[in-house]
Order: structure tokens, then sequence, then C-alpha cells
């Protein structure tokens, strides 16, 4: 279609809502701004909805309906903050759940799978046994609710993902067939510091929990956490953070997907996003459209030269939220320094080599089930980002110029850090996907800014981000 069709610059209605959005949300909002925007839409909650229309992003999310009021069998035995506790009986501080067993009292044997299958250590260094679980992932891990798109981890991001410093082979759980050697479920960890407000703790980090679909329903979950739990507790470690999209008990914090689209046409063509009915797809394809070059004068690929700078940048960043990771110089090495495919770095350096700024993403495509013309879904993950001399919102104008140049489809941001600031100026779309931070055998308590039957951090508190 003819870029004529799509009218001057600023004239489509979305383009309209946009603008007026942000000036919605900003500080230095006039009269005149509301003028326009009730002459747009009636009000700002319909343009809210409009631009929502353009990027109702569906990539695959932690959530399966569940009735509400079932009990939590597995998880109601667990040491978990539960829903229905009692605020008058818990303690007034953030606290462990359990008390630590001894070595003596942590089950030696390995726990009891149904007949027919065995327990088995994944080498993710060996190709075979990475490929094994590409394939159960592949096919059988994370989809959105309608089944449109699956998570497609690529071998060298588990491996990237799986082998930090410190990593034992031995937190790389398979499940297999006895007769066949199949691999059908799979749990993983990873060592890490993390820091919950004032404590700072040794925990695993829980990932790639994944039952082959033909195994579903007979609680085999439960024995892979189970025997997960058992490995990390021989460790002397006795706390673990997850995330996913179900509803367990009980989140620390819940967090909201958002989605810009980097190349419409297809997200559109594909299902993830919808073109509201007054647009065309020019205007679309305009409404989106980058400059080609970063503008931040000196940005440039993340080198080893500067992880010493990064991880002091990092750090200092970091000891802002109440649940983040601490790191060592090794650990921002492996999970900062570029990897083709995996893992994309950038920083900005000043006059006398200083680094002042950090952003970064990671990339996870989807499949795209049962589409004729498309089969993958590139999207790029915001990681961790900080920004001191450039302005946030320009370092990530930039890191979306930076990953579409690479191909990507769509850039994800949850809405932690302090994304809140730029989500909307950047066009980004409300996704309806939520992810759930999870601590496990650590309490939390609420603070004075929590709101009653809320997560007792808001998402502008994390600043974690889980692979
Ligand atoms: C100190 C060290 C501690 C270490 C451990 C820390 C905890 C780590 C926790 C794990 C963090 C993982 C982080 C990630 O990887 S999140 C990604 C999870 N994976 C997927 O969504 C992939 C697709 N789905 C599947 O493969 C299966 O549906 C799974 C394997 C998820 C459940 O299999 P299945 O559908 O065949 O069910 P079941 O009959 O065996 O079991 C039913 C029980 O399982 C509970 N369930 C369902 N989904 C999840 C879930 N995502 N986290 C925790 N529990 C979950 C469910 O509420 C029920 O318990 P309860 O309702 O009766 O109580």
């Amino acid at each position: 279609m003819a870029d004529d069709q799509a009218g001057p610059p600023g004239s489509s209605e979305a383009e309209e809502v946009v603008h007026l959005l942000q000036a919605n949300g900003s500080a230095a909002q006039t009269d005149g701004d509301n003028q326009r925007l009730r002459a747009v839409t009636p009000n700002a909650d319909k343009a809210r909805e409009l631009l929502n229309q353009l990027t109702l992003g569906q990539q695959p999310q932690r959530q399966k309906s569940r009735r509400a009021g079932d009990p939590y069998a597995f998880w109601g035995t667990q040491p978990v903050a539960q829903f229905n506790e009692d605020p008058a009986s818990l303690p007034a501080t953030d606290c462990q759940i359990d008390r630590t067993k001894t070595a003596a009292e942590v089950r030696q044997d390995p726990y009891g799978l149904p007949a027919d299958f065995e327990w088995s250590i994944c080498n993710m260094s060996d190709d075979k046994t990475v490929h094994e679980v590409f394939e159960l992932l592949t096919y059988h891990y994370v989809e959105d609710d309608d089944e449109m798109f699956r998570f497609k981890y690529s071998r060298e991001f588990l491996q990237w993902a799986l082998q930090p410093p410190g990593f034992r082979q031995e937190w790389h759980i398979g499940v297999r067939a006895c007769k066949t050697k199949r691999l059908v479920g799979f749990i993983t960890g990873v060592p890490a510091t993390l820091r919950v407000r004032t404590n700072t703790i040794s925990m695993a980090e829980i990932n790639f929990l994944c039952v082959h679909k033909k195994l579903r329903s007979k609680r085999l979950a439960p024995v892979l956490i189970k025997e997960i739990t058992r490995r990390v507790n021989l460790q002397n470690i006795w706390q673990a953070a997850y995330t996913a999209g179900v509803v367990l008990p009980k989140p620390v914090a819940e967090c909201q997907y958002y989605h810009r689209s980097l190349n419409p046409k297809k997200l559109v063509s594909v299902g993830f996003s919808r073109l509201p009915s007054t647009m065309t797809m020019a205007r679309l394809i305009k409404l989106y459209k980058l400059p080609e070059e970063p503008l931040t004068p000196g940005i440039r690929p993340l080198t080893k030269k500067d992880i010493p700078q990064v991880t002091h940048l990092l750090s200092n960043y970091l000891s802002k939220f109440q649940l983040a990771p601490v790191l060592n110089e090794e650990e921002v090495e492996h999970f900062l320094m570029p990897v083709e495919g995996v893992i994309d770095s950038y920083v900005v350096e000043s006059a006398g080599s200083i680094i002042t700024d950090l952003v970064s993403y990671y990339t996870l495509p989807s499949t795209i089930i049962g589409n004729p013309s498309y089969q993958e879904l590139k999207a790029a993950f915001m990681y961790y980002t900080v920004a001191t001399e450039t302005p946030l919102q320009q370092l990530m104008r930039d890191v979306l110029i930076l990953s579409k140049a690479k191909g990507h489809d769509v850039f994800n941001a949850l809405d932690i850090f302090a994304n809140d600031s730029f989500l909307k100026e950047l066009k980004f779309g409300i996704g309806d996907g939520r992810l759930r931070y999870y601590l496990y055998n650590w309490r939390v308590v609420p603070s004075a800014e929590t709101r009653a039957n809320e997560p007792p951090l808001t998402p502008k508190n994390v600043g974690l981000v889980l692979l």
C-alpha cells in the first residue's frame, strides 16, 4: 500500500491517541491536550483501549485457568505464604517460613516416580542431551491460553541460562521413560544470590518446569518440585525464586507484560496484534516506524573490558530495588556478554572511558502454532538496563532500533524497574499476560504502600529478571 494513503504524519486516530496518552500521563498535561483527547475519543479509558487494541500481545503466558477457591493440594503443604492466612498471626518482619534442617534430616534418596519412569541428570554441555531438552520444551513448554504461540528457547539459550558460574549439573533434572529413554519431564535450578529488602540470601532460581503433554494432570509436577527442593537442600540452600503466569500461593509481586511492535504487519498477520477497524495497515506501519540508527552517540556492544565498570554500575542501580540479584563480575560477564541470538548488551561510554549506561535484552522466539505463512515470532525481552547519563527513554528507543535491526518482531518488557517511565511514550501496548514472582520458604511482609489483598511488593520495587 502506498505511503500517501497513510495520510500526513500525526493524522491518524491512533497516532493522535498515542500522543494524547503521553500527554495524559505526563505532568505537563494541558487543558488543550485534554480537549483534543475528548475530540478524538470520549475519554482516556477509550483512548487507552484503542492503543491496547493495536498490541494485544498474546505471548505465551504461564497461566491456565483455575476456578477461584479450588484448594492447592500440593502448594498448601509447602513452606510458602498461603492465601487464607490470618494477618494477626503473621510475623512483623520478613523471615524464613520453615526452619533450616540438619544435613541428616534431608532425605538422601530421590523421590519415587511412577513405574516406567526414571530420573536422569541432564548434562547441558552434551549436544545430544541439549537437543532432547530443546525438543521437549519446543513441543511441550509454555503456551498462551489460545494455543497460538509456544516459547521456543534455543539450544544456545538453554546452555547459557543453565550454566552460569557455580551451576550444578544435578540441578538439571530430567524424567525419562525407562524403556525408550525418551525425555518426558524437566525442571532446573541455578544458584543465585538474591537480596529481598535487607536480607541477602543464597537461593536457587527454578525454571523450565515441563511435563510432556501426554503425561499432564498426573501429579508429576509436584514430584519434580520436591526432587529439586531435595537436591537444593542437600547444598544447604533453603530458599528459591521462580516466576509463573499461573496463580500459586502466594505471589510476592504481580507484574504486567507490555509489547512494542517492531514488525506490525507480521504481528497482525499471525494474530499477535489486532488492526483496529479504524486503521489501515500503512498507518499502523507508520505508527511504529523507528529511525534506522540509534540516537545516542557512542552506544556500542558490551565488551569484556567493560565488565568491572558495568558490575559496579549495575550493582549500584539494583540496590534501589526490594527484590534484586547480587551479581559479582563473573556473573555479570556470564549473563551480559553478548552471545549471538541469545543476549545482546550495549553500553554508552563517555569521555574518559567511563561507562555511564547499559541496556540489554535476550532473544526468546515463539513457535507460531499452525500458521501457514510464518513459523516463528522473534521476540526480544528487556533484561538489565541502567541509565545514569542518557535518558532512559532514549536508551530504550535505541534498543528498539538495535533489536529491530537484528530481525526482532516485537520487544517485550515488564512493568518492573523504572519501566513505567517509558512504556507509554515508546508505544508499548499492554499485553494480556501477567507474570507472578514467587519466593519459596521466605515470607515478605506487606509494607505501608501495600494495598489489601495485593502482593507485598509492587512491580516498581522489583529489580529481578528471571529467564
Ligand atoms: C529451596 C529450594 C526450593 C526449590 C523449589 C521451589 C519451587 C519451584 C516451583 C516450580 C517453579 C516453576 C517455574 C516455571 O518453570 S513456570 C513454567 C511452567 N511450565 C509450563 O507452564 C509448561 C507447560 N506446562 C506443563 O508442562 C505442566 O502443565 C506443568 C509441569 C506446569 C504442570 O504439570 P501438570 O499440568 O501435569 O500438573 P500436575 O498434575 O503434575 O501437578 C499439578 C500441581 O502443579 C501445580 N502447578 C501447575 N503449574 C505450576 C507451575 N508453573 N509452577 C508450580 N506449580 C505448578 C498445580 O498448581 C498443582 O498443584 P496444586 O494446585 O495441587 O497445589
